[in-house]
C-alpha cells in the first residue's frame, strides 16, 4: 500500500473552511464546536481518510468511530469507503455507543467477576420484566402514575451508581435479580448497565485496556454534546492514559437529550480530561442564508454571543424563507398545511424534502392535517417507526430480494450481490471472477423462487407465508454468517422481532393495492411526506419544514426544561434548507391554546423581521 506524503494531502470531493482543515490535519485531541450544518459529519470522513491515506493512523492499527444513532454510523462508515476505498476502509471502526460497550461485554465477558457476570445467552431486557423485577426492590414504584414515569425511575435507578461494585445494598440485589431472572433463565440487561459492566471490564483489567489502546490510534466522537455520565466515564476510563487521540464533534446548542442522562457539562470535562485543543467551524452548508440568521437571532436564549455564521455560496443572499400562522382552529390549520404542501408537490418538490415536525405527541397534532392529505391524494405517515427499521442492514437486504423478485434494479442488485461476496469472502479472491459468477447465477436462483412465491401469496394472500418467505432468505446465507458481518444481530430474538415487524408492516401495506413494488416502495418511504418529533429529526435535513403547534400545550415542561426545550426549537428550525413554516392554533382538541409560556419563541421569531406572520382569522 503507498501512502500519501501528509503535506500532498488534498480533502476529496468537497472545500473544507480553515478551521475545518486544521481539524483535519492536526494529531492532538480536538473538540470540534459547530453549529447545525457545518458538515461536522464531513470533517470526520475526510479526517478518516487523512489518517490512513498518510498513515497517520499507523498500519495495521485502526479508527473507532462512536455515534449515537445507527444511521449516523452507517452514514460515516459509508461516506470513508467511498472516500478512500475498501482496502483501507476496513481500519475504520465505526459503531453506536451501546455497540461499542456491548462488543467489549460480549468479548470479555468470562473477565468478568460472576456475581456482575451477564449469561452467555443475556438478554437486553424488555420494560415488562424490568418493571416485574425492579417493584420487587423498589415497592414503593407501584405507586408511579404513567408507565412512562416508572421506566423513567427505573433508567434513573440504574444509572445513579455508574462504577461498579454497588454501594448501594438494594441496587446490588436489583441487578443480582435482573443478571439472574428466573423467569426467562437468561440474565435481562439494559444498555446502561452493558456500558457499566464494559467500564468495570477495561477498569479491572490492564490486559484489555492495552489491547484495546493498541487496535486504536483514533477514536471519534460524533455528536458529542449527548454523551451521558455512563459513557463519558467509559470514554475516560478506555483511553484517557493513552497515546490514542480523540476527536470529538459537537453543537451544545443542539443538547437535547438531558433528559435521558446527557452531561451538560461534557465539553468542558472534556477539556480538562484530555486537554483538547478547540475548534470552532463557521459555515452552514445546509441552509438559505435568512434561515441561518433566523437559527443566530435565536442565539441569545442558547446563550450563545452571536457569530457570524457563513453559508455556501450555492445559495443567493435573500433565499431563505420563514411563516408563522396563526389558526382559529384546527381544521383551519389542516386545510392551509395540506394546500400549501399540495401546491410543493406541484411544483415538483418531492414530498421527501417536505417534514411535519412536532415537539411532541404526533398524532394529536397532525392527524387533521394527514385526514386533508389524504383527501388530496397526498400519503404522509408517522416516520418512527420505519425510520427505526429502514436503518437495520437485514431489512435493507429483505426488502432489497422482495423488490428484485418484482422489477429491476441496480442500486438493490448491487447491494445483493456485495454483501454476498464479502460474505463469501471473495473481494480478494485468486478466482475472484468464476466465483462471482457463481455467486451472480444463486442470487438470480433466489430471486426467482422468491417471485413464484409472491405470486401464490397474492392469491392465498396468507401474512404468515410471508414470514416464512423471509425466514428462507434469511437462510439462503444463514443467519449465522450474516451475524460474520452484522454484529448487531448476535442476539437472534432481536434479529427475528425485526424481520416478523418487518413482515407485518409489509403485509398491511401490500394487501390495500394488491402490489408489492408499490408495498416496498411505501416501506421505504417513496412519495411519502415524513410525520415525526423533532427528537427523532435530529441529524437530518429537508428543504421544507412545517412546524405544528408552537404552542404552550406542546411545551408543558418550559419553565422546568428552559435550556432544552430551546434547543429542541433551535434543531426543528436548523432542519430546514430552504422555508420554515410554524403554526399556532387557538383551539386545539376541544381546548384554548396559549403562548403565554413561550411567548420568547413567538417573539424571537416575530422580532427577527425574517417571519412573515400570517393571521388568519
Ligand atoms: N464542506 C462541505 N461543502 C459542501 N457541502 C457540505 C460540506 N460539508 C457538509 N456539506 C453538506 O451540508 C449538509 C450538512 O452536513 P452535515 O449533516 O454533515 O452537518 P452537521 O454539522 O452534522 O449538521 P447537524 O448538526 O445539523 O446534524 C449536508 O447536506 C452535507 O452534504
Amino acid at each position: 500500500m503507498k501512502f500519501i506524503s501528509p503535506s500532498d494531502w488534498k480533502p476529496e470531493g468537497v472545500c473544507l473552511e480553515d478551521a475545518a482543515l486544521e481539524a483535519v490535519v492536526t494529531n492532538k485531541n480536538l473538540l470540534v464546536v459547530a453549529g447545525p450544518g457545518a458538515g461536522k459529519t464531513e470533517l470526520l470522513a475526510q479526517k478518516a481518510c487523512y489518517l490512513l491515506q498518510t498513515n497517520t493512523c499507523p498500519y495495521p492499527r485502526k479508527i473507532l468511530a462512536i455515534s449515537f444513532k445507527k444511521d449516523a454510523k452507517s452514514n460515516l462508515a459509508e461516506r470513508v469507503e467511498r472516500r478512500c476505498g475498501k482496502e483501507l476502509s476496513k481500519r475504520f471502526d465505526s459503531m453506536t455507543f451501546d455497540s461499542f460497550a456491548k462488543s467489549i461485554v460480549d468479548r470479555f465477558r468470562l473477565a468478568i467477576p460472576e456475581e456482575y457476570r451477564p449469561s452467555r445467552n443475556y438478554e437486553i431486557t424488555n420494560n415488562e420484566i424490568l418493571q416485574r423485577i425492579f417493584i420487587k426492590h423498589y415497592p414503593d414504584a407501584i405507586h408511579c402514575k404513567k408507565k412512562s414515569e416508572l421506566k423513567e425511575r427505573i433508567h434513573a435507578t440504574i444509572k445513579k451508581e455508574i462504577s461498579l461494585p454497588h454501594k448501594s445494598q438494594t441496587l446490588k440485589n436489583l441487578w443480582h435479580d435482573l443478571l439472574n431472572d428466573n423467569e426467562t433463565g437468561k440474565s435481562q440487561v439494559t444498555f446502561s448497565m452493558i456500558s457499566i459492566l464494559a467500564e468495570y471490564l477495561i477498569r479491572t483489567n490492564p490486559l484489555i485496556l492495552r489491547a484495546l489502546n493498541a487496535t486504536y490510534s483514533h477514536v471519534f466522537l460524533d455528536e458529542f454534546q449527548d454523551t451521558t455520565f455512563i459513557q463519558y466515564e467509559l470514554v475516560r476510563t478506555c483511553f484517557l492514559q493513552s497515546s490514542v487521540k480523540l476527536i470529538a464533534v459537537g453543537d451544545s446548542k443542539q443538547r437535547i437529550m438531558v433528559w435521558a442522562g446527557a452531561k451538560t457539562d461534557v465539553f468542558e470535562d472534556f477539556k480538562d480530561d484530555f486537554k483538547s485543543v478547540e475548534k470552532e467551524l463557521l459555515m452552514n452548508h445546509r441552509s438559505a442564508p435568512r434561515l441561518i440568521q433566523l437559527q443566530t437571532s435565536l442565539y441569545p436564549l442558547l446563550n450563545k454571543g452571536k457569530i457570524h455564521i457563513q453559508p455556501n455560496d450555492k445559495w443567493d443572499m435573500q433565499d431563505g424563507e420563514a411563516n408563522l400562522y396563526y389558526f382559529d382552529d384546527c381544521d383551519q390549520e389542516a386545510e392551509t398545511i395540506a394546500n400549501e404542501i399540495k401546491n410543493l408537490i406541484q411544483s415538483n418538490v418531492d414530498p421527501r424534502e417536505i417534514v411535519i415536525l412536532v415537539k411532541r405527541s404526533l398524532a394529536s397534532y397532525t392527524c387533521k392535517i394527514q385526514d386533508k392529505l389524504n383527501e388530496l391524494d397526498i400519503r404522509s405517515r408517522d416516520e418512527g417507526e420505519f425510520q427505526e427499521l429502514l436503518k437495520e442492514d437485514i431489512v435493507k437486504l429483505l426488502l432489497s430480494v422482495l423488490y428484485l423478485a418484482n422489477e429491476r434494479n441496480a442500486d438493490k442488485w448491487m447491494f445483493l450481490t456485495e454483501f454476498s461476496l464479502l460474505l463469501d469472502g471473495i473481494i480478494d479472491d485468486d478466482n475472484q471472477f468464476e466465483n462471482m459468477g457463481k455467486i451472480y447465477n444463486s442470487i438470480d436462483t433466489l430471486i426467482s423462487n422468491c417471485k413464484k412465491r409472491l405470486i401464490r401469496l397474492s392469491v392465498q394472500k396468507d401474512e404468515t407465508d410471508l414470514l416464512k418467505l423471509m425466514n428462507e432468505i434469511v437462510d439462503f446465507w444463514g443467519y449465522e454468517r450474516i451475524k460474520t458481518i452484522y454484529q448487531q444481530y448476535n442476539e437472534e430474538k432481536y434479529f427475528r422481532e425485526l424481520i416478523s415487524r418487518t413482515a407485518q408492516l409489509l403485509w398491511s401495506e401490500f394487501i390495500l393495492n394488491n402490489d408489492w413494488v408499490e408495498a416496498i416502495e411505501y416501506f421505504e418511504g417513496k412519495n411519502i411526506v415524513p410525520i415525526m418529533t423533532v427528537h427523532k429529526s435530529k441529524g437530518l435535513e429537508y428543504e421544507f419544514v412545517f412546524f405544528i403547534g408552537l404552542e404552550d400545550q406542546a411545551f408543558f415542561s418550559y419553565d422546568t426544561q428552559t435550556n432544552e426545550d430551546n434547543c429542541t426549537f433551535f434543531v426543528a428550525i436548523s432542519r430546514a434548507k430552504k422555508r420554515i413554516d410554524f403554526t399556532f392554533s387557538r383551539v386545539r382538541k376541544d381546548k384554548n391554546q396559549h403562548c403565554i409560556k413561550i411567548k420568547k419563541l413567538h417573539q424571537v421569531l416575530i422580532e427577527s423581521g425574517l417571519v412573515q406572520v400570517v393571521k388568519k382569522l
